[in-house]
């Protein structure tokens, strides 16, 4: 828009002339800024618009003021208005009148106000929508609901297809609003230009912003960033915008080049269209474009470069770029579990057939796997592991299945390649990462597998591979027998499986029976049946009084139930899940939904772990540990038993006392604990002594106990109570073997403080360390302590204590490769501990 320097001219005054030169030399010598006149240099500096008045008829019309001869031109369309022209021209009486309050008339003012405030109000609103659609697009990536419905079977032509039906549809009714509110309010915009004209051209303005917003949103990761990323457009476009209504380069001063390069931005023909659907309507006479004439130069526009019709064809084809190149994108620029496909995976023609054209790599576009080294090939230290590695290796060789069987994982292989981030400054490059080292399990029917391990053990990533979430390296997996590695296998599986993930895959919006619907639908449940299937799977989870609430309102329980039951939608024969909570309904959803199907439960709660499997697999740092049964977990992994004694503060009747404070003394009982059992408390303080009495020493604790019974009043026991140890202390004991494994591997150290305030560092998940320093005529080997270890909230281990310092027994050889390798990097001048193994301490601790 331009503002003519001078003075402003009071758009009611009205001015009358004699002759034509008198307009001319008012004109000349009074440059106009009236706001219905703006417009005009904008467009071509050459045109005005003025009204023309006689005695008897008045009439407005758009006249051409060419500089530097100052001769209007009237376009004479009618009779009448040829007839008033002759007449003026042929009397010597009449009078020009140079109506300013015409200029300000409403047709004029409109058109003015379509022209320059348009582009940016309607791309204001077009704005609206894309930052909406964007965020709309990656909320569901940033939730992961899209890998849920991947998971469950959703294809990615249907996802891309309701996506577009959905915007399509609120397109269609916001630009039908538009002009209906347009003309409602009576712009000649909109009542002049053909009502299917003007709604198209809306219409496909929108739809192509849909793709430009599809496309964008394959590069963003966080909703958050999509208003930024809607606000930069709309900044961009309002200045592009600017420069097409100053006549770039739609006009015939630009080659055709220039044209097409900046048509491809959409806000671009935006601009281009409202001035071509204004210049048809500037006043009120203007015909404005009708349905026929669309392809035809627009009534008052005097270049031609451009029509409606160009305009909607580039609308249209620049929208299906957009739209091909959005789902291009989606498939190279790795998604949130790292997977895309190659940059050329549409020239494979299993793609496009269906046939293996899945195949997908992980890594940023232009990483490299090929050069990765396989995972070690480790026999397995615990022989379950090992007989259940020989077994399947034994059928797969023989290519026997048992028919019991659900899933197979054969060596399951899983490396995470490296990865560069870029920061502002520099380049990060880290390794890669082997999670999986090579998976050996079978997976019964109708039995519960629990997959329990500390934080990045591999569990999530085996099951990701399971559900196909993320590709293999090497090895298998197949599920009633179909492989995970091949597409075909893929879409099968996604049709027998249900996923309940560690997060709930809700949508805020919509109602627990609308999910459940939903993921009925995803799964090909034949629509005739998903209203009972789905009003049973709610009766199942409880949530009938709550099915048509929106789940955005539901409670952490009710959302984790809405989870598992879309899981078990379509009843599929392998159910995976990730920490349900632990709740007792829950458990029994999951307990009756055993039957019939295999179940795989990862969880971090191992109360739940306990009372939910039928079989346990302990994994650490990507590779199976242990297997079996709770009980055979436990007695095989755990300490043994526990006995916990606790005392009255009275030893035979009589408190031992040292000042006020009663000072236990509990020699007595340890040294009973001692001679029988030939163990050392574990824990001990003034009120309670624990014990954790070896598997070996079961035989004797009948007699044992019997015996410490009857000496309760004596030694001064108030209670005595014996346990198997938990499947917490398997776990921990696994967790700690691992870390030692690791701790061995790449020499990462924890600082142990000594209750003497000495310090030394020892190997993490270290159980019996020799203090450097401490022998003696005494102590030939010097002095040892038991370290206590536990898990921190990450999963991590860490000291939580040490046992008291003793002797180390004179039978334990220290040897060289015992003592803290040198290479180790521990805290500089620190002392480092000598680990024992524990193996030739016995069980005396
Ligand atoms: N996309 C990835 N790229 C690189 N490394 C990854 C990726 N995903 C996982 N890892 C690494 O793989 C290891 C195994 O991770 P995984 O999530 O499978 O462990 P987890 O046992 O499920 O742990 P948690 O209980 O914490 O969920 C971890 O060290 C993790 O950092």
């Amino acid at each position: 828009m331009a503002n003519n320097p001078g003075r402003p001219i009071p758009s009611h005054k009205v001015m009358s002339f004699r002759t034509p030169s008198e307009v001319d030399d008012w004109l000349f010598s009074n440059p106009m800024t009236c706001p219905g006149a703006l417009h005009f240099s904008v467009r071509n500096a050459t045109v005005i618009t003025y009204g023309i008045q006689t005695n008897s008829t008045s009439v407005e019309k758009r006249g051409h003021y060419e500089d530097p001869t100052f001769t209007f031109q009237i376009p004479l369309q009618i009779a009448a208005e040829r007839e008033i022209a002759r007449s003026l021209i042929g009397d010597p009486n009449f009078s020009w009148v140079v109506n300013l309050k015409e200029f300000a008339h409403p047709a004029v003012a409109s058109f003015s106000a379509v022209a320059t405030v348009g582009p940016t109000f309607f791309l204001a609103i077009a704005m609206f929508g894309f930052v909406f659609q964007i965020s709309s697009l990656i909320t569901e990536k940033e939730l992961k609901l899209r890998q849920a419905m991947t998971m469950m079977g959703l294809y990615d032509t249907a996802y891309w297809f309701s996506w577009l039906m959905w915007e399509g549809m609120i397109t269609l009714i916001s630009s039908l609003l538009t002009v209906l509110f347009g003309m409602m309010f009576q712009f000649d915009f909109f009542l002049h230009n053909s009502f299917g004209v003007v709604f198209l051209f809306f219409f496909l303005f929108q739809l192509n912003m849909i793709g430009v917003a599809f496309m964008l949103s394959a590069f963003i990761s966080k909703s958050s960033s999509s208003t930024t990323v809607g606000f930069s457009i709309f900044i961009i476009s309002f200045l592009t915008q600017i420069i097409t209504l100053f006549g770039f380069p739609y006009s015939t001063n630009f080659s055709r080049t220039y044209r097409a390069i900046w048509s491809v931005f959409p806000p671009n023909l935006l601009a281009e269209g409202l001035t071509l659907l204004s210049g048809a309507t500037e006043t009120p006479q203007d015909p404005g474009i009708s349905w026929s004439r669309r392809g035809k130069c627009a009534p008052n526009d005097t270049e031609c470069v451009i029509t409606i019709n160009d305009i909607y064809i580039w609308l249209i084809s620049t929208f299906l770029v957009w739209f091909v190149l959005a789902i291009y994108f989606d498939n190279v620029i790795p998604n949130s579990s790292g997977v895309r496909k190659s940059v050329l995976y549409f020239l494979n023609p299993g793609y496009w057939t269906g046939k293996g054209g899945n195949k997908v790599a992980e890594g940023g576009i232009c990483s490299c796997t090929r050069s990765i080294p396989p995972p070690e090939d480790v026999t397995p230290d615990d022989e379950d592991v090992y007989e259940e590695e020989n077994t399947m290796k034994q059928a797969a060789s023989e290519g026997v299945v048992d028919a019991n069987i659900a899933v197979q994982i054969r060596g399951l292989v899983k490396t995470y390649p490296s990865k560069t981030k870029i920061g502002c400054c520099k380049c990060d490059k880290t390794s890669h990462y082997h999670a999986l080292k090579g998976l050996w399990v079978n997976l019964a029917k109708d039995q519960l597998f629990c997959l329990l391990g500390p934080n990045g053990a591999g569990k999530t990533t085996a099951i990701s591979c399971l559900t196909g979430i993320t590709p293999v390296t090497a090895g298998d997996a197949l599920i009633y027998g179909y492989s995970v590695r091949s597409s075909i296998g893929m879409s099968n599986i996604r049709r027998i499986i249900g996923v309940c993930p560690q997060f709930d895959i809700l949508w805020d919006a919509l109602s627990g029976q609308e999910h459940l619907h939903l993921f009925a639908s995803i799964k090909g449940l034949p629509p005739a049946s998903i209203k009972s299937v789905v009003q049973k799977s709610l009766a199942e989870v409880r949530l009938i009084e709550a099915a048509k609430i929106r789940a955005g309102s539901y409670s952490g329980g009710m959302k984790r139930r809405l989870s598992v039951a879309i899981a078990l939608i379509g009843d599929p024969k392998l159910t995976t899940g990730m920490d349900p909570i632990t709740r007792r309904h829950v458990w029994d959803i999951i307990e009756d939904a055993k039957k019939g199907r295999a179940i795989i439960l990862t969880t971090h709660s191992m109360e739940e772990a306990d009372i939910l499997s039928d079989r346990i697999g302990i994994m650490a740092k990507g590779r199976l540990r242990c297997i079996g049964t709770s009980i055979r977990l436990k007695s095989k992994f755990g300490t043994g038993f526990v006995a916990n004694i606790s005392f009255s503060g009275a030893t035979n009747g009589t408190p031992v006392s040292g000042g006020d404070e009663i000072v236990a003394n509990h020699e007595p009982v340890k040294q009973f604990f001692k001679n029988h059992l030939n163990v050392v408390p574990k824990e001990e303080n003034k009120a309670f002594l624990t014990y954790v009495i070896p598997h070996d020493r079961e035989g004797l604790l009948m007699n044992f106990f019997a015996e410490l019974q009857d000496r309760e009043r004596e030694f001064g026991i108030a209670d005595i109570q014996l346990g198997l140890t938990t499947l917490e202390e398997v776990f921990l004991n696994i967790a700690k073997r691992a870390e030692l494994e690791s701790a061995a591997a790449d020499g990462s150290l924890a600082t142990l403080t000594l209750t003497s305030g000495t310090s030394v560092q020892i190997p993490v998940g270290a159980r019996f360390v020799g203090i450097p320093g401490t022998e003696s005529a005494e102590n030939r080997k010097g002095v040892m302590v038991e370290v206590y270890w536990e898990q921190d909230d990450s999963g991590a281990l860490c000291i939580s204590g040490h046992s008291p310092e003793t002797p180390v027994p004179p039978h334990v050889q220290l040897t060289a490769s015992s003592s803290a390798p040198s290479r180790r990097r521990g805290r500089p001048g620190a002392m480092l501990g000598i680990v024992i193994d524990p193996n030739q301490i016995g069980t005396d601790y």
